[in-house]
């Protein structure tokens, strides 16, 4: 079968710049052909995105990867090898139609489309799930006649496409031994995780291993959750991840010991700043890129727990990010490497994800090549920049930090 098939091992990570060995990509496909000018902001996209060059972006944004010595798995490919298995069919199938997460559809349409679904192979099961299938898609095939399908105009969704699939550091992250299966914000993102923790829980290769879900209502975001060091966790706390996803992660981390303190992070709740990601990332062991808009002001608020192991819950009044980060780290200074050279074009290049980076070592970091400025302040610092192009990838706002996620890094302080 497809080569992403192998024995159940360790995966993990434990900071943001530790060796990047495995990742997970979604190349964009069908799904981001369904986006139009009609239906772009309720499906969390900016503009409608010229597919063919898309993908020619992200082929190269993976090419960059490999030629690092990153292995680079394709979701696709590990959900159609997934949805070989019949309970995970039953699953999937089970969750998409019952209106969960989707569209509400009448008995008469969930009867039909679970029919549909149940008989597609395991490619074409996988197709329909993240390009999504349309009312008049319906008709054209096996006709249901039902009220529903006669009201709802032609062109409308019974399950919707997932073009934020792409960003596929937003539905699960990796902890140091296990994984984090999100649970998203945005109802058009709330079906992204139940793909991915479906592929945790199934797919031979992660079969078995550790995993923490998240609670239904109890927003938390991949973008959010910043691995500033071993044991140090920063979680933004904005328009995404919620004060009480945060909580909860908080205590999950601190009980189970894969964190020391979880700082809590407010952004604004804005598009712009959707994700701690957007405004931070991380590009070397104690350097992060910045958006300097924002640098002077953003706090944190250290989380740790009562006695090793307890649930109960320290909250530290707020300090400047930067300062609480450095204690928590215990280096002497987070350095900033700001975004931009002035406000304008610090802002310009912060939306266009200047400060949404990868890192694949310390010192060396996975960049979109149209924001200058703070690529070059990135190369004047001395960290080594891997240009991609990224103006249709970008259109759904998010950089390689949010295309991508990191499934094994190197522990930090071992050999690379
Ligand atoms: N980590 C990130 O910042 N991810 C980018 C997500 C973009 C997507 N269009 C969204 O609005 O959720």
């Amino acid at each position: 079968m497809a080569p992403t098939m192998s024995q159940s091992r360790e995966y993990g990570a434990d900071s943001e710049v530790g060796r990047l060995r495995t990742v997970i990509l979604h190349r964009p496909g069908p799904e981001l052909e369904r986006l139009t000018p009609g239906n772009n902001d309720r499906l969390l996209f900016d503009g409608i995105p010229w597919v063919a060059r898309a993908q020619e972006e992200h082929d190269a944004f993976a090419e960059v990867l490999r030629g690092r010595g990153v292995e680079v798995l394709h979701l696709i490919d590990l959900l159609a090898e997934t949805l070989a298995d019949p309970d995970a069919r039953d699953h999937v199938i089970e969750t998409t139609t019952d209106g969960s997460a989707g569209p509400a559809l009448g008995d008469a349409v969930r009867d039909h489309l679970r029919g549909v679904l149940g008989e597609a192979a395991p490619e074409e099961l996988t197709r329909l799930l993240v390009a999504g299938i349309r009312n008049d898609e319906l008709r054209g095939g096996r006709a249901v006649h039902s009220l529903v399908t006669s009201l709802l105009p032609p062109q409308a969704f019974l399950v919707d496409p997932l073009p934020n699939l792409l960003f596929t550091r937003d539905s699960s992250v990796w902890l140091p031994d296990r994984v984090l299966v999100t649970t998203l914000a945005m109802r058009a993102r709330r079906r992204e995780s139940q793909l991915t923790g479906l592929v945790y829980r199934f797919h031979p290769r992660f079969a078995g291993g550790r995993r923490i879900e998240g609670h239904a209502h109890e927003h938390v975001e991949g973008g959010d959750v910043l691995l500033l060091a071993p044991g140090v966790v920063a979680l933004g706390v904005g328009e995404r991840t919620t004060p009480a996803g945060a909580e909860r992660l908080a205590r999950q981390l601190l009980t189970a010991g894969l964190a020391t303190t979880v700082l809590a992070v407010p952004i604004a709740q804005e598009r712009a700043t959707m994700h701690l990601d957007t405004v931070c990332t991380m590009v070397d062991v104690d350097r992060v890129v910045m958006y300097p808009g924002v640098a002077d002001t953003l706090t944190a608020y250290a989380v740790t727990a009562r006695e090793p192991g307890s649930p109960e819950l320290v909250v530290a009044p707020p300090e400047p990010f930067l300062a609480a980060a450095a204690k928590a780290m215990g280096i002497e200074r987070l350095h900033r490497i700001d975004t931009g050279l002035d406000p304008v074009t610090a802002e310009r290049e912060q939306w266009d994800d200047g400060n949404n980076t990868l890192a694949l070592e310390p010192g060396v970091a996975v960049a979109y090549e149209r924001n200058d400025a703070t690529n070059a302040r990135l190369e004047e610092a001395g960290i080594e920049v891997l240009r991609i192009a990224g103006s249709e990838l970008g259109s759904g706002r998010g950089g390689p930090r949010c295309l991508s996620c990191p499934v094994l890094r190197d522990p930090l302080g071992a050999a690379g």
